[in-house]
């Protein structure tokens, strides 16, 4: 494995990873602070300080090639870390998910990689270059985290929303299977410009799930506003939560606020819309923005002699999307719940 100390390929990872998109051989560098930089593969980048503080994070972006705000965010803290400007204290895992989607401007090529987790990518018997990198995208974070075993497990798995958001920011917490939600996550979550919580209610093939539900980390699907293309975002919008990614990265024991559970907007999934077949329609037009709320009985979709229905005044819709794969997930529905101290730890 090559070593190098001038950092001359991690000035520019990301476009090294765009004209590598598949694969890239492992190479070591690094960083002014004497940080271990290895990159394991095409946007794979594992930061290893000399003395590690006690969380182990994981950031993700890209998983969706389309969704650029928090490609263009993380490509920031990586230059930041590689120039020195940016100490690096926590051990880090930076992933930038699928660059041969990036190059063709497209949320997937083939096959929507983030259903394709907790082992999604082995069932079917379907073969896609996106199943080989969520099977590799896992051995990675496995790698990572299996190399301690008593850092707090942190992934915060970036995306943006096709359509506007009547919230513009906003978490997908995985199904915790009856665990307390995390109050300091919580603060975290707040602090970083995120009031909006969606909780899962029943296991998915997410990347947050994955990480969650294998390594027990406080892992997060975090929107942060509208897909865009490269260089048309506005990353001011995000500057809360790069000086808390920042925080956490370069400030051992760095601690976030406590909630303010009174602000924070809590949904339950109440209802998941799944296409049955190239027959779905969604009842409402293409445009209505995430969180728009129906009255109870008002017909959401169909799919031939299948309906489904708002099932309860103030029902709102999340991620609705006809022209997904039959057999995918083509709307949230989510209604508005209290969290309460009790729910917490
Ligand atoms: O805007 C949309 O329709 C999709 C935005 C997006 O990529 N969302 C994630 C959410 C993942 C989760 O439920 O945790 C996705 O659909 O993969
Ligand atoms: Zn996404």
């Amino acid at each position: 494995m090559e070593v190098s100390v001038n950092n001359t390929r991690l000035n520019d990872f990301l476009a090294l990873s765009r004209r590598h998109p598949w694969h890239l051989e492992p190479f070591t560098e690094t960083l002014p602070d004497g940080t271990r930089a290895e990159v394991w593969d095409t946007g794979v980048i594992c930061l290893e300080p000399a003395l590690p503080a006690q969380r182990d994070l994981v950031i993700s972006c890209g998983i969706h090639g389309n969704e650029t705000a928090p490609i263009e965010l993380c490509e920031r803290l990586l230059q930041q870390l590689v120039s020195g400007r940016l100490r690096c204290r926590q051990r880090l895992l930076l992933i930038f998910g699928h660059p041969a989607a990036m190059n063709a401007g497209v949320r997937e090529l083939k096959e929507n990689l983030n259903r394709l987790f907790s082992g999604a990518h082995a069932r079917g018997g379907v073969e896609s270059q996106e199943r080989q990198r969520a099977a590799a995208l896992e051995g990675y974070v496995t790698r990572f985290f299996d190399a301690r075993e008593d850092g707090e497990r942190l992934h915060y798995d970036l995306h943006t929303a096709i359509r506007p958001s009547l919230h513009e920011k906003f978490v997908v917490h995985p199904f915790t299977h009856g665990a307390p939600y995390s109050s300091s996550q919580l603060g975290l979550l707040q602090a970083a410009g995120i009031n909006t919580i969606l909780l899962s209610q029943a296991p998915t093939t997410t990347f947050s799930y994955f990480s969650a539900r294998r390594f027990g980390a406080q892992a997060f699907t975090i929107e942060l506003g509208k897909v865009m293309p490269f260089g048309q975002n506005d990353l001011g919008r995000l500057t809360a939560l790069e000086q808390c990614l920042t925080a956490l990265i370069s400030t051992p024991g760095w601690q976030p606020p406590a909630p303010d559970l009174a602000r924070l907007e809590v949904f339950d999934v109440c209802q998941e819309i799944v296409k049955q077949s190239e027959n779905f329609r969604l009842n409402f037009s293409k445009d209505v923005s995430n969180f728009t709320t129906f009255e109870a009985g008002t017909l959401l979709a169909t799919d031939g002699e299948r309906r489904w229905c708002a099932q309860s005044d103030g029902e709102a819709v999340v991620f609705p999307n006809a022209d997904v794969a039959p057999g995918q997930r083509a709307a949230l529905m989510v209604t508005p719940v209290r969290l309460t101290t009790d729910q917490l730890a």
